[in-house]
């Protein structure tokens, strides 16, 4: 972090120190209304609690941190593709951004005591994904947690880009909640080969579920013992969450840990990915309360 934006609540600190697991660089973001964690690979947000208020992030607790590897929990940007490359399968999933180190840009005090903190990642252009762009990442922490993405297309060609928030929550039991805000839209079953299905009622997560709700409304509601509110502008998916006991067993930072959360992302993936022209902006932002 430059002295220019060193402030008096933000704090250079690493997974060593907050978690006993030496590895990566994060930033402390400590005032009276809330506390933040964000590591500055894939300018990953890990916890965010606001003042009297319940944790809004779950951050698995067999979490590894390692540079080059995404952390599980809190909220890893997934962009320039969602998911697995549909192209070239063997790239690695969910894009390059969350495990690349990110520049803290920006960092201030906005007056009633919110922080404004901005994130940068430029992609020059590689053989993982060829088109350069740049991403602009503002967090605003405060009594509600407010992101913003802009995202601008360098190549000389248009470049689809599909991304999303992997926001994940923390519940009671996974197996106990439900995610009201899908109903009758339609998904795409990522445990059945993506066919099309229709969301009738509220979500539950008996097992695995994966899905990829496009088109999807802008509110969703996370009923657990202090519901979750999601509100987005501009994020076309949602995509849903929660490995079950079984896939969870192969996942070694997840394990038995796998009824304390739910995925519930925003994003604009399959059908909604961006097609940017060449020097085209786009802009989509993201509410979290508690
Ligand atoms: O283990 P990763 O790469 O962080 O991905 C976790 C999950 O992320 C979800 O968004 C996907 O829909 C799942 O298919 C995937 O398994």
């Amino acid at each position: 972090m430059s002295d220019q934006l060193q402030t008096s609540f933000i704090r250079d600190t690493d997974s060593g120190a907050l978690y006993g697991k030496p590895g990566l660089d994060l930033l402390l973001v400590q005032t009276p209304r809330y506390r933040a964690v964000i590591a500055k690979q894939g300018a990953q947000l890990l916890e965010f609690q606001a003042a009297d208020r319940e944790p809004l992030l779950w951050l698995s607790p067999k979490a590894q941190f390692e540079p080059g590897k995404a952390v599980r929990g809190g909220i890893p940007l997934c962009l320039p593709w969602f998911g697995i490359n549909r192209v070239d399968p063997t790239k690695p999933k969910h894009g390059l951004v969350r495990t690349q180190p990110w520049q803290l840009t920006g960092a201030k005090e906005l007056p009633g005591g919110d922080v404004e903190l901005v994130f940068t990642f430029r992609h020059d252009g590689s053989e993982v994904f060829e088109a350069p762009f740049r991403c602009d990442f503002t967090m605003r922490l405060g009594r509600e947690l407010q992101l913003h993405l802009r995202l601008e297309n360098l190549a000389e060609k248009t470049v689809e880009y599909s991304w999303a928030w992997h926001t994940y929550f923390p519940v009671e039991s996974v197996r106990e909640i439900e995610v009201h805000g899908l109903e009758h839209t339609d998904y795409l079953d990522n445990t059945r080969e993506l066919a099309r299905f229709r969301q009738e009622g509220p979500l539950t997560f008996p097992g695995e579920v994966d899905r990829v709700f496009e088109n999807a409304p802008a509110h969703q509601q996370i009923l657990t013992r202090a519901p979750i509110h999601t509100h987005s502008d501009n994020c076309h998916s949602v995509i849903t969450w929660n490995p079950g006991p079984e896939l969870a067993a192969t996942l070694a930072d997840v394990d038995d840990h796998y009824g304390e959360f739910v995925c519930v992302e925003h994003g604009n993936a399959f059908a909604d990915s961006w097609q940017l022209a060449p020097g085209e902006r786009a802009e989509a932002s993201l509410l979290l309360q508690r």
